[in-house]
């Protein structure tokens, strides 16, 4: 167990509003880009971030965009200055990654915050015999805090040829990342990633030959453990470069992710359950705003404080107060490295094979426009 934080000093001024922006963006706005920002974690976040620094240049990266508009208004509805952007962005799907992080570079010409934190956990399952059985062991609050031995999920193949989980969850905002490199990489300026993992990360569920968990049933676990490696090895391998990476856990949230495990009448039925468990274990933060405590903190933290081999958990205590508590992560320098290089090794082929879809499609498309 780590020691309860301070909340920081702030690190983040005020200055002169500036309308001004794309390349010509002053040196002083903070640019602030979070994926899945189009609800629970994500959006509170957003919310946290707009009301600490007005100034900051927010883009939300979002897969939907309909939702991603009523993201902004409502953020905008109490904040009518604020500076907002939408961007269109399925983590998912590596076409959409590249076109996004070709108009991101187009856009801005430095980003200091990069949220890691789109989501899925398609077509879970709880083991109800497990739970019931954890419930009055000495594991209790542990199976509370990590759900371990409690859930599985689905996984399938996506038009990538990737493992949809590890695409979403980690693959994606890999790519983004290299992507974005000279953004983030830049002489005498410091920028962060924050990756949005879970205390359901679990080196078990993880395996360094089949890491894209093609095999298992914890795809979710396995894509959380190994955003902690790669977190690590991208401190190793890009602080030098001027980019920090940390990895956070919001607890256990009430959002659409977790409302998607069990019927919303049972969660109606167990919600007053919840919030009596809340008295006994601080990971069940409940609300968006509570999750987001770790991804907020972190903001306004300078990154010589930054712990590589910690995990930054928001917290609640029983009577509502938010903490963060940095907790040593059960991760590898080894075992991260090997990950780490076989992630590139993935990028290669998994850009030659888009390359080579786009010119079969091109010359389909050359093909039909000559017979026509
Ligand atoms: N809720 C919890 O208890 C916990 C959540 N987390 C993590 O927090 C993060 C946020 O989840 P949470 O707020 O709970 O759940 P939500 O479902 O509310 O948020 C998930 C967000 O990710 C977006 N998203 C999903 N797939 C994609 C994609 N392919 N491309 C772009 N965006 C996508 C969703 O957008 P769309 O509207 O398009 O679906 C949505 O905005 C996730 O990474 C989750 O794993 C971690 C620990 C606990
Ligand atoms: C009577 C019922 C069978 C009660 C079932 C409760 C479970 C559905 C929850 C108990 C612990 C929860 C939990 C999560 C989901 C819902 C539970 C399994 C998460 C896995 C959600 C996503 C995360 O990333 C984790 C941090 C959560 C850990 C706890």
């Amino acid at each position: 167990m780590g020691c309860r934080l301070p909340r920081a000093a702030k690190t983040s001024s005020r200055f002169s509003f500036s309308r001004t922006f794309c390349v010509s963006q002053s040196n002083m706005e903070k640019v602030v880009i979070v994926t899945g920002a189009n609800s629970g974690i994500g959006l509170a976040l957003c919310e946290r971030l707009l009301t600490e620094d007005s100034q900051l240049q927010l883009c939300l990266a979002c897969r939907n965009m309909q939702r991603a508009e009523a993201a902004r208004a409502s953020l905008l509805a109490s904040r009518s200055s604020a500076r907002i952007d939408l961007l269109h962005l399925d983590v998912g799907s590596v076409q959409s990654v590249l076109s996004a992080a070709k108009e991101i570079k187009t856009k801005y010409s430095r980003v200091d915050f990069l949220y890691l934190n789109a989501g899925i956990m398609p077509n879970p399952t709880v083991d109800i015999g497990a739970f019931f059985k954890g419930l009055f062991s000495r594991n209790a609050i542990n199976m509370f805090a990590t759900a371990e031995g409690l859930l599985t999920q689905q996984d399938r193949v996506n038009s990538d040829g990737l493992q949809e989980v590890f695409a979403t969850n980690l693959f994606g905002h890999f790519l983004l990342v290299r992507e974005l490199e000279p953004l983030l990489c830049q002489p005498g300026h410091t920028s962060r990633v924050v990756w949005t993992s879970s205390s359901n990360a679990r080196r078990s569920a993880f395996s360094i030959e089949d890491f894209q968990h093609t095999k298992g049933t914890e795809p979710y676990s396995s894509s959380k453990y190994a955003s902690d490696l790669l977190s690590l090895a991208l401190n190793r391998h890009k602080n030098s470069q001027g980019l920090f990476s940390s990895v956070t856990c919001p607890g256990l949230v009430m959002t659409n992710l977790t409302f998607g495990i069990l019927p919303s009448f049972f969660w109606t039925l167990i919600m007053p359950i919840m919030w009596m468990i809340r008295i006994f274990t601080n990971t069940f933060t409940l609300t968006p705003n509570n999750g987001a405590e770790a991804l907020f903190w972190l903001f306004l933290q300078k990154p010589e404080v930054l712990d590589s081999r910690a995990k930054y958990h928001s917290l609640t205590s029983g009577l509502g107060t938010k903490y963060t508590e940095p907790r040593q992560m059960d991760i590898d320098d080894e075992m991260s490295e090997v990950f780490y290089s076989k992630l590139l090794e993935l990028e290669k082929t998994t850009r030659r094979k888009l390359k080579e879809r786009n010119a079969d499609n091109e010359a389909y498309q050359q093909y039909l426009n000559n017979i026509e």
